[in-house]
C-alpha cells in the first residue's frame, strides 16, 4: 500500500509500504493512484514528494505477482498520470529504486537520492525490458549510448554515477523532505524530450546487438533491450511505447523470463538452507571470523587467500614448497589489488602474511586447505591442523569431490569439519559448495555459509558424496560426450550444440581449459586407468571411454600444453582451433575397436549430455545431496555455465516436460544398456506417476515420499 501524509506547509508525502524492499504490487499500484489523486484534489498541496518506507525507495515490480493473473491498476498508465500532473511531483530515493522503481522516479519531474542509493534497470536479468517506459524514458533523460548500456546490462550504480548523468540531485542527509514548487514542469516530463543520439547511431545500435548476442547466446531479453532503444532512437515516444509493450508481451510470454524470474528466487531459496538433522539458517547460530589461514598457494589457494582479504579478513597463507611460496608472496598482493579497486571496496582488505611454517595458524579461527587433490596428503594436513591450532578451530577443505567424513575422522573435532568447495577463480566465482557431513555442527555449516555470503558468493549446502553436487552431475555429462566421440562425432560438433544450447563453452573446450589432467588423476585413482589397467571399453562392470586418458598419455593436457581436445597458439593459448590430430586419432581409435562412426542429430547430442547430466540430479535430490532443486539450480547457473536463462538443470526438465525427459532416458538407455547414467532414476518416476509437479513443489514432494518410504 502507499500512505498518505501532509507534511508542515504544502508538501503531501507519499510513502510505498510493502516490506522488504516496496515493491510495487497491486496494493502499492493502487495506494499511488489513490494518494497522487488525493494530492491533486487537495488545493492546499502544491507538491508532492514520493518515497519509500524503511530507506529504501522501491524494488521494483513484484515479481512474485508475475506468476499470477495481472491485478490492479497496471503501470504504464500509472506513471504516465503521475507525469502529466500539474503539482510538481519528486521522487525521494533512498536504498534502491531498481526496475519498475527507477521508472515510477522517472516519471516524476524530479529525482533527489541519498549519495547511498543504488540504481538500476535489472529487468534484463528477469527476461525482461524496462517496460514502464524505462525504455524510451531514460535514453531522453541520459542520452542512447549511456542508457544502451544500462539497459542491457542491467548494471546497478549508486547515486554519484547518475547525477553524473543528470537523473538526479544527490544528497548526504537522511531524506525526510524534498520541495520543489514554482518551477514550469514543461521540460520535466521525459517522455516530451527528444532521445540525444551519437551521429554514428545505427553503428552504435548495431555494434551493441552484436555485443549483446555474443554476451548471452540464445538469450531474448538483451536483444528485446536493444530493438526498444533502437525504437526510442527513432520514433516518437508514443510509437516507442508501443513498441516496448509489443516487446515485453513478447518476453513475459517466454519461458526464458520464468526461468530467469526462477534462477532469482533460486539464488534466494539457496540461502535459506536446511540440513536432514533438522539444522537450518534460522536455528544455527554462524561465528563472525576476523582471522583465517588458506594451506596451499596453488591457483586455487591465492584465489581463496584474495577473496578472504577482501572480506577484510586478516589471512595468513601457508604453503610449503619455497618456491611456490615466493610466487605466491609477489602474485597475491598485487591479485588483492586490482580486485579491490575493481571492486571499489568499503572494508579496506584484511591484512596478508605469508609463511612456510604450519605452526603459524595455530592464532586463526578457521583453516581452509586447498593443497593437491589428494586423499593422503589432505589426511596429513588434517592431522597437523588438529594438532597445531586451538581447540575450536574450523577446519574447511578445498576439496572438489573428496571424502569429507575422512578429513574429520582424523581430527579432534569432527564437528569442526566442513567442505568449502572455491571454483576457479576462487576470488571471482560466484559458486561456493558448502559441504556437510553426518558429524559437521550446525554452527561449522552456518559459519562457512555466512562467510560465503561475506564473500559475495552464492553458498550452497550440500552433503558428502563423492564429487558433491555439481561434479557429481558432471560425470555423466563428460561420459556422454565421451561416448558421442566414440559413436562419430567431433569434439567441435558436440561443443557447437552444447553452445548453440547456451553454455559460454562446450564440454571439449571446457575440459581442455580445467586442464584434462584433472580427471586423469582422479580416474587414475579410481583404479579405472594407469599401468595393469586392461585397455578395454567396459571397465568396472560398466562401459568405459578410455579416449580422454589416451589423449593425456599423448602429452595433450588442454590449453595449458597447447594441446588437447583441440590446438592453441602454444601453451596457454586460448583460441581453440580443430585439430586434424584428434580427427585421425579418433578414426584410429574407432577402427582398433571396430566401431562404425554414424551421423548424429544436433538433438542426440544434446539430449544424451543434458538428461545424464538431470538424471543425476534427480539421483542426487532422492540421496538427499541437495536440499531441493533450486540448490542444483544454483550450483549450476553460478559454478558451471548453465545458461540462466535455461533457468537450471532441474528446471530446465520441468519446462522439457518431466514425462519427455523419462522417455528418452528410457530410449537412450535401451539403446545404451552398459551406462546405468542413463537409466531414469526412481525420483524421475515417481514425479512423472504424479503427474509431473511443477518444480516448486518437489521439494515438499521429496519430503513426503521419504516419510512414506517411498525413495
Ligand atoms: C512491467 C515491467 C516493469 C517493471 C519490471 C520490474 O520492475 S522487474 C523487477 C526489477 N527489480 C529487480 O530486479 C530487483 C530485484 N531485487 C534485488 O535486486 C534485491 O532484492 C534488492 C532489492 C537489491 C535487495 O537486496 P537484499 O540483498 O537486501 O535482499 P534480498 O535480495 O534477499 O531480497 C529480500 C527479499 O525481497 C524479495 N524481493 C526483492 N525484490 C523483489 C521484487 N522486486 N519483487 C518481489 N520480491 C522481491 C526477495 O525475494 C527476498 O525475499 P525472500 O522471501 O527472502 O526470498
Amino acid at each position: 500500500m502507499a500512505t498518505y501524509s501532509r507534511l508542515p506547509g504544502s508538501v503531501a508525502l507519499i510513502t510505498l509500504q510493502n516490506p522488504p524492499v516496496n515493491a510495487l504490487s497491486a496494493a502499492v499500484r493502487q495506494g499511488i493512484v489513490d494518494t497522487v489523486q488525493r494530492a491533486l484534489k487537495d488545493p492546499k498541496v502544491t507538491s508532492v514528494v514520493i518515497c519509500g518506507q524503511n530507506g529504501k525507495f522501491c524494488g521494483g515490480a513484484d515479481i512474485r505477482e508475475f506468476a499470477g493473473p495481472m491485478l490492479g491498476p497496471p503501470l504504464v498508465p500509472m506513471i504516465h498520470a503521475i507525469e502529466a500532473v500539474d503539482k510538481p511531483v519528486a521522487a525521494a530515493i533512498e536504498g534502491v529504486a531498481l526496475g519498475g522503481g527507477l521508472e515510477l522516479a522517472l516519471g516524476c519531474h524530479y529525482r533527489i537520492a541519498h549519495s547511498k542509493a543504488l540504481l538500476g534497470l535489472p529487468e534484463v536479468t528477469l527476461g525482461l525490458l524496462p517496460g514502464a517506459g524505462g525504455s524510451q524514458r531514460l535514453p531522453r533523460l541520459i542520452g542512447l549510448t549511456a542508457a544502451l548500456d544500462l539497459i542491457t546490462t542491467g548494471r546497478q550504480h549508486d547515486s554519484s554515477f547518475f547525477s553524473s548523468l543528470h537523473l538526479l540531485c544527490v544528497c548526504s542527509q537522511s531524506i525526510s523532505s524534498v520541495c520543489v514548487s514554482g518551477q514550469s514542469l514543461d521540460s520535466r516530463r521525459l517522455s516530451t524530450l527528444p532521445c540525444p543520439c551519437p551521429p554514428d547511431v545505427d553503428s552504435l545500435l548495431d555494434k551493441t546487438m552484436v555485443k549483446v548476442r555474443q554476451r548471452s547466446r540464445g538469450a531474448l531479453a538483451p536483444v528485446a533491450c536493444v530493438q526498444a532503444l533502437m525504437a526510442a532512437a527513432s520514433l516518437p515516444y508514443t510509437q516507442g511505447m508501443e513498441k516496448e509493450r509489443d516487446l515485453l508481451t513478447t518476453l513475459f510470454n517466454s519461458g526464458q523470463a520464468r526461468a530467469l524470474q526462477y534462477a532469482f528466487f533460486s539464488q534466494r531459496v539457496v540461502g535459506k538452507w536446511s540440513l536432514p538433522s533438522g539444522a537450518s539458517w534460522d536455528n544455527s547460530a554462524a561465528r563472525t571470523i576476523s582471522k583465517a589461514a588458506v594451506i596451499g598457494l596453488g591457483t586455487m589457494g591465492r584465489g581463496i587467500v584474495v577473496a578472504l582479504a577482501l572480506t577484510g579478513i586478516s589471512v595468513v597463507a601457508v604453503e610449503t614448497q619455497e618456491k611456490q611460496l615466493a610466487e605466491a608472496s609477489q602474485v597475491v598482493p598485487a591479485m588483492l589489488q586490482r580486485e579491490a579497486g575493481r571492486r571499489s571496496l568499503a572494508t579496506p582488505p584484511g591484512v596478508i602474511s605469508f609463511s612456510s611454517n604450519l605452526q603459524d595458524v595455530c592464532e586463526v579461527e578457521l583453516v581452509i586447505e586447498a593443497v593437491f587433490e589428494d586423499m593422503s596428503l589432505k589426511l596429513q594436513v588434517f592431522r597437523h591442523l588438529t594438532s597445531v591450532c586451538r581447540p575450536g578451530t574450523l577446519l574447511c577443505s578445498n576439496t572438489s569431490g573428496l571424502d569429507i567424513d575422512r578429513l574429520a575422522a582424523v581430527t579432534q573435532s569432527p564437528g569442526l569439519v566442513v567442505g568449502m568447495h572455491f571454483f576457479a577463480p576462487a576470488h571471482v566465482m560466484k559458486l561456493l559448495e558448502v559441504v556437510y557431513g553426518p558429524r559437521s555442527s550446525p554452527e561449522a555449516v552456518a559459519t562457512a555459509m555466512q562467510l560465503g555470503k561475506r564473500m559475495g558468493k552464492v553458498s550452497v549446502a550440500v552433503g558428502n558424496c563423492p564429487g558433491f553436487v555439481g561434479n557429481r552431475m558432471l560425470k555423466p555429462y563428460l561420459e556422454q560426450a565421451n561416448f558421442l566421440l566414440e559413436e562419430g562425432a567431433t569434439p567441435q560438433q558436440v561443443d557447437e550444440v552444447l553452445e548453440e544450447f547456451g553454455f559460454p563453452m562446450g564440454v571439449f573446450r571446457m575440459s581442455d581449459l580445467s586442464g584434462l589432467d584433472v580427471g586423469w588423476r582422479i580416474r587414475k585413482e579410481a583404479g579405472l586407468t594407469g599401468p595393469g589397467v586392461e585397455s578395454t571399453r567396459t571397465r568396472q562392470g560398466r562401459r568405459y571411454s578410455p579416449l580422454p586418458d589416451q589423449v593425456c598419455e599423448a602429452g595433450r593436457l588442454g590449453q595449458k600444453t597447447g594441446r588437447g581436445w583441440y590446438q592453441y597458439d602454444g601453451p596457454g593459448g586460448r583460441v581453440a582451433r580443430s585439430d586434424h590430430w584428434v580427427n585421425i586419432f579418433l578414426e584410429a581409435y574407432r577402427a582398433e575397436h571396430g566401431l562404425v562412426a554414424r551421423s548424429i542429430a544436433p538433438e542426440e547430442i544434446l539430449e544424451r549430455c543434458l538428461y545424464a547430466l538431470i538424471n543425476e540430479g534427480f539421483n542426487i535430490l532422492q540421496d538427499a545431496m541437495a536440499a531441493g532443486p533450486e540448490d542444483i539450480d544454483a550450483i549450476y547457473v553460478f559454478g558451471y555455465g548453465w545458461p540462466r536463462h535455461h533457468g537450471g538443470p532441474m528446471f530446465h526438465a520441468g519446462q522439457v516436460g518431466l514425462g519427455r525427459i523419462l522417455e528418452r532416458l528410457q530410449h537412450h538407455h535401451h539403446n545404451h544398456p552398459d551406462v546405468p547414467h542413463l537409466k531414469p532414476s526412481t525420483l524421475l518416476r515417481r514425479l512423472v506417476a504424479v503427474g509431473s509437479p511443477p518444480v516448486q513443489k518437489w521439494r515438499e514432494f521429496i519430503n513426503k515420499e521419504r516419510v512414506h518410504s517411498q525413495l
